[in-house]
């Protein structure tokens, strides 16, 4: 299994200056009073499809109009709502991308968005502002009735390579109360790791319940016919900074 620690051999920016995640150091960060607050409009009828593509799984979106959109934050310009898609742990211990202060969070849905001034995804994701994506933690605590509804198709995408129809959903549902954010400029976490990213990292976490997490472990990495890997550990880890500044949009 070639796992992040492998990733440089393929992929030499895999030590590059702006490589994601990294641990945010609230007390580094840097409070920014130019930051906008983030503006996200989400239209569920551009939910189309989730699908297990074998090292998460992601619900893609109709991104050929502006109707789910980011805008104003730290970016500027229109960035489209591509897919989301989560990272989660072996167990509740470990699973996040970006941590804080060290502390790893169970899971982290990230919203992967891309610069309307680039002609599609593609284009954007090999220029320095062709993507923003949007993190959130998430936490033990009560069941997440939104979420739920993600986890409720499960069954039928267990494989890897399975796909099916998801109509309606409204990923705003599983944005937190605050929008504070931290921002920097990092890279995809996943091959081909590109230093395209806005990486906008909400404060406030969202809740999931042990019996919730332990539904995304039910996932495989494995596609029908193969022997059975759980789809757990999907995370990459912590990135050296390399000198990087860290800006939070609240005090
Ligand atoms: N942990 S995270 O930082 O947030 C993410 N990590 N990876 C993400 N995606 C995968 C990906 C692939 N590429 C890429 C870019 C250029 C050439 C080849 C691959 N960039 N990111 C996001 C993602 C991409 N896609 C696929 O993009 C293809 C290129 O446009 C398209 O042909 C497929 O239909 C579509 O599925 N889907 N999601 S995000
Ligand atoms: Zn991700």
């Amino acid at each position: 299994m070639c796992g992040p620690d492998k990733w440089s051999d393929n992929f030499p920016i895999a030590n590059g200056p702006r490589q994601s995640p990294i641990d945010i150091v609230p007390g580094d960060a840097s409070f920014d009073g130019g930051l906008k607050p983030l503006k996200l409009k989400y239209d569920p009828s551009t939910c189309l499809e989730i699908l297990n593509n074998g090292h998460s799984f992601q619900v893609t979106f109709v991104d050929d109009t502006d109707s789910s959109t980011l805008t104003d934050g730290p970016i500027s310009g229109i960035y489209r709502l591509k897919q989301f898609h989560f990272h989660w742990g072996a167990s509740d211990d470990k699973g996040s991308e970006h941590t804080v202060a060290g502390t790893k969070y169970p899971a982290e849905l990230h919203l992967v968005h891309w610069n309307t001034k680039y002609a599609s995804f593609g284009e954007a994701a090999s220029q320095p502002d062709g993507l923003a994506v949007v993190g959130v933690f998430l936490k033990i605590g009560a069941e997440n009735a939104n979420l739920q509804k993600v986890l409720d198709v499960f069954d039928v995408i267990r494989a890897k390579g399975k796909q099916t129809s998801f109509a309606n959903f409204d990923p705003a549902t599983l944005l937190p109360g605050s929008l504070d954010y931290w921002t920097y400029d990092g890279s995809l976490t996943t091959p081909p790791l590109l230093e395209s990213v806005t990486w906008i990292v909400c404060k406030e976490p969202i809740s999931v319940s042990s019996g919730q997490m332990a539904k995304f472990r039910s996932l495989l990495f494995s596609a029908e016919g193969e022997p059975e890997c759980c789809m757990v550990d999907n995370y990459r880890p912590p990135q050296p900074l390399k000198g990087r500044a860290v800006r939070a949009s609240f005090k």
